[in-house]
């Protein structure tokens, strides 16, 4: 809704109300213009003001209709009719003005904002773009290059870069409102042509055309085969390039693609499950909103490698004390100089003061004993962290929260170790800690919901996007992951390449195929690990690995690699030749290729034709399969929770929505054809075999992905 007042006198004050963003449904758009329409009809008001309640302006049109028929005022004419008032129209912004939101302001013939505002046109995120007049009036007021950035980005600004950038004509500390009214009433009689933003025309800038091209194509590299920063480019030019009117029909027909496409459809679903995944439950019923937090003010973290300085530079940016444990003298030194340089270099790109003194280094572990919440970041070991966590259990206040960064260990095996077992719970982060968006947070069986919802409370304030999940091998990104590896070695077995299979990922939408993200990460990483589950051992008998393991195909071929020292970018060679150790820029390896060759006549195999659908399906679709498994398992409570993990941890390409939201996309029961057909094809491979909650859901019409827990409650509670 909106509500109509007059106030000063004569000032009509228009207030959008919808909490908690007052975002543009259609009964807000309808009050807009009703009052608009009454503000001009009264002679009493002189003048206009529209503010949103609740401190914020507004969060933009109602992403939740976008996923049924719309109807309701349309934005376009609406904000026209803003703009063509013969009365003076100011916009009081604070909060947020977004999207839709700063569409109305542009509308409007004034803008004032507060000095805590901040405005964008987001609609690029959204798989979007500003079509209610936005990608035509922001480029007429503030240039095309800043347009350009704003519109392609989707970035927000703040009230003070506003201001610079022409964007708002007044910024304010005080009440944004009453400063608006008093300057609403200064402005009457006032002529508003020149304050028409449709009617400017845009500032010209020299070398347009090379400006347009430089961005297009550096938008397209950017966008991995996104829709929508393309369209917004193309919408930019059409306001630098023609008349208002034809502008807004181009910026309609760029639109009317962009709106129902999957895109949109995974961008928007992205939008609300990053949201969702705060509200967490666990298998025992306990929630979000019934379990508190405890208060945690000091913090350590435990072992000083890349992960625990990153961990270190995380909390002391949010605020919280740290220590930082590592017992060798020279590790610490080096620890204790490669994070001040962190803390430097972030505080530099951010504008503000290193927080060094927030962090306290120590040789020794007793010095943790005040810490609110330990994490241990020791090296992937289980009998060095089950030492860890006794020692901690013994020095630790009652109380306190210990945390195992293990990126797969069993977290209730460490728990055991400790005499207030609910109170350990895994907290996974993502190499770089101090970068990555994504974190993990693992319950065990015995974990209390306190323990969980500090962990989260935590996580949120480290500005992580965090995760609730239950305990099991890998987790649930590293689980699924594992399957998805292992089908990429098996198609260079059937007759791949690296590079063959790394295209196809990339151009599904991966910034990087596997394997260049295993010679980035570097492949004894994965080395040590399959080794540690008794994988990668030469068979007594022939000497070499065999290529059945545990009772399933497996294959030997990445533990060749490494054989040879061929660990990736750092040793200049892995799946691609590097110029120098170090080196970011691999090209395809011959070596690799004939090592390829000589294995497949070792062992027996004829290499055949490999198209990249079959690379996508056999990686993609085994990965999904484990996705339904941890669902089925309650590891994850829902497909919003493994899709957010995917998407912030995995760099999976957030326009195809996450794993479980392509698979809906492509079709449950295709998924499952697919699935069938390469199970017979491959039987010796458990990981393509159908799960039963796919078959299920299948059986069950394929639901949307919205109403897959429901079926899956229903499944339950036949069982
Ligand atoms: C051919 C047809 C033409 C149609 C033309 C359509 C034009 C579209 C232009 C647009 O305006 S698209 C929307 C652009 N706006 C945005 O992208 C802003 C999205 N919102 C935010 O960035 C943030 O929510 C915020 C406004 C900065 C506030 O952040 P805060 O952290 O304070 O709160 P949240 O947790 O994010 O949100 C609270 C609550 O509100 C829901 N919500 C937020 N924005 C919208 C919205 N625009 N529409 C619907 N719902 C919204 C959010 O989902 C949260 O609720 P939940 O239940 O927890 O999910």
């Amino acid at each position: 809704m909106a509500a109509f007042a007059r106030v000063s006198g004569s000032v009509g004050l228009i207030t959008l109300q919808n909490p908690p963003v007052n975002a543009l449904s259609a009964a807000v758009r309808q009050g807009i213009v009703d009052s608009v329409q009454r503000a001009l009809r009264e002679p009493e008001v002189k003048c206009v003001v529209i503010c949103g309640q609740n401190g914020i302006f507004c969060g933009g049109a109602d992403i939740r209709e976008f996923s049924g028929p719309m109807s309701g005022p349309p934005l376009i004419p609406m904000i026209h009719s803003i703009e063509v008032a013969a009365k003076p129209v100011v916009a009081a912004i604070e909060g947020s003005a977004l999207g839709g939101g700063l569409e109305i302001a542009l509308g409007c013939h004034y803008r004032i904002a507060h000095s805590k505002t901040r405005l964008g046109l987001p609609e690029v995120t959204l798989g979007l773009l500003p079509a209610a007049g936005g990608s035509q009036r922001l480029p007429r007021l503030i240039g095309v290059p800043a347009a350009l950035d704003l519109i392609t980005t989707g970035r927000h600004v703040t009230a003070a870069e506003a201001l610079q950038l022409g964007m708002v004509d007044q910024v304010t500390d005080r009440n944004v409102t009453d400063v608006a009214v008093k300057f609403a009433l200064s402005v009457v009689g006032k002529p508003l042509d020149a304050r028409r933003i449709s009617m400017h025309s845009c500032p010209h800038s020299p070398d347009l055309d090379e400006l347009f091209e430089r961005t297009m194509q550096h938008v397209r590299q950017r966008a991995r085969g996104a829709i929508a920063p393309v369209a917004c480019v193309q919408a930019v030019r059409a306001a630098a390039t023609l008349p208002y009117a034809q502008g807004m029909e181009k910026e309609r027909e760029l639109m009317a693609t962009l709106f129902t496409s999957g895109q949109a459809r995974a961008l928007q679903y992205c939008f609300f499950a990053q949201r969702a995944i705060g509200r967490w439950s666990m298998p025992s019923g306990a929630r979000w909103d019934t379990s508190k937090p405890r208060p945690v003010h000091k913090t350590a973290v435990i072992g000083l490698g890349t992960m625990g300085r990153g961990i270190a530079v995380t909390l002391a940016q949010a605020g919280f004390p740290v220590i930082a444990v590592e017992n060798h003298e020279k590790q610490l030194m080096e620890a204790k100089q490669a994070i001040s340089g962190m803390l430097e270099r972030g505080a530099k790109r951010r504008g503000v003061t290193p927080v060094l003194n927030k962090i306290t280094y120590s040789r020794d572990i007793q010095s943790v004993a005040n810490a609110d919440l330990v994490i241990e970041a020791v090296f992937e070991d289980m009998a060095l962290k089950e030492k860890v966590f006794q020692q901690l259990s013994a020095i630790c206040k009652p109380g306190a929260l210990l945390c195992t960064n293990t990126s797969g260990l069993n977290v209730d095996h460490l728990a055991s170790q400790v005499r207030n077992p609910e109170l350990v719970v895994g907290m996974h982060f993502f190499a770089p800690a101090h970068v990555m968006k994504l974190l993990e947070v693992v319950y065990g069986p015995r974990s209390s919901p306190e323990a969980l919802a500090t962990a989260m409370a935590v996580g949120k304030k480290i500005g992580k996007v965090s995760v609730a999940v239950g305990n099991c091998q890998g987790f649930v990104g590293n689980r699924m992951l594992e399957h998805y590896m292992e089908q990429a070695l098996f198609l260079l077995e059937e007759g791949a390449t690296p590079e063959l299979v790394d295209q196809a990922l990339e151009e599904f939408g991966f910034a990087m195929g596997v394997f260049r993200v295993s010679d980035l990460s570097g492949l004894d990483i994965g080395w040590r690990i399959r080794k540690g589950k008794g994988l990668a051992v030469p068979d007594p008998t022939t000497g070499q690995t065999a290529r059945v393991q545990q009772g399933r195909r497996y294959s030997p071929v990445a533990d060749l690699i490494c054989e040879q020292g061929r660990f990736g970018q750092k040793t200049g060679q892995g799946w691609y030749q590097y110029n120098t150790p170090g080196s970011r820029v691999g090209k395809p390896d011959p070596w690799v290729h004939n090592f390829l060759k000589d294995y497949r006549a070792q062992h027996g195999l004829v290499a055949r034709r490999i198209d990249h659908q079959e690379v996508l399906e056999r990686c993609l679709y085994s990965m999904i399969n484990e996705g339904f498994r941890i669902l089925e398992d309650g590891i994850a409570a829902g497909p919003e929770d493994i899709d957010v993990i995917y998407v912030f941890g995995y760099n999976w390409p957030r326009h195809r929505g996450g794993p479980m939201f392509y698979a809906h996309m492509v079709g449950l029961p295709k998924v499952l054809e697919r699935l069938e057909h390469y199970h017979q094809a491959h039987p010796d491979v458990p990981s393509l075999q159908p799960c039963n909650l796919l078959r299920k859901l299948v059986a069950n019409g394929s639901p949307p992905i919205q109403k897959w827990k429901e079926v899956m409650k229903k499944i339950n509670s036949r069982l």
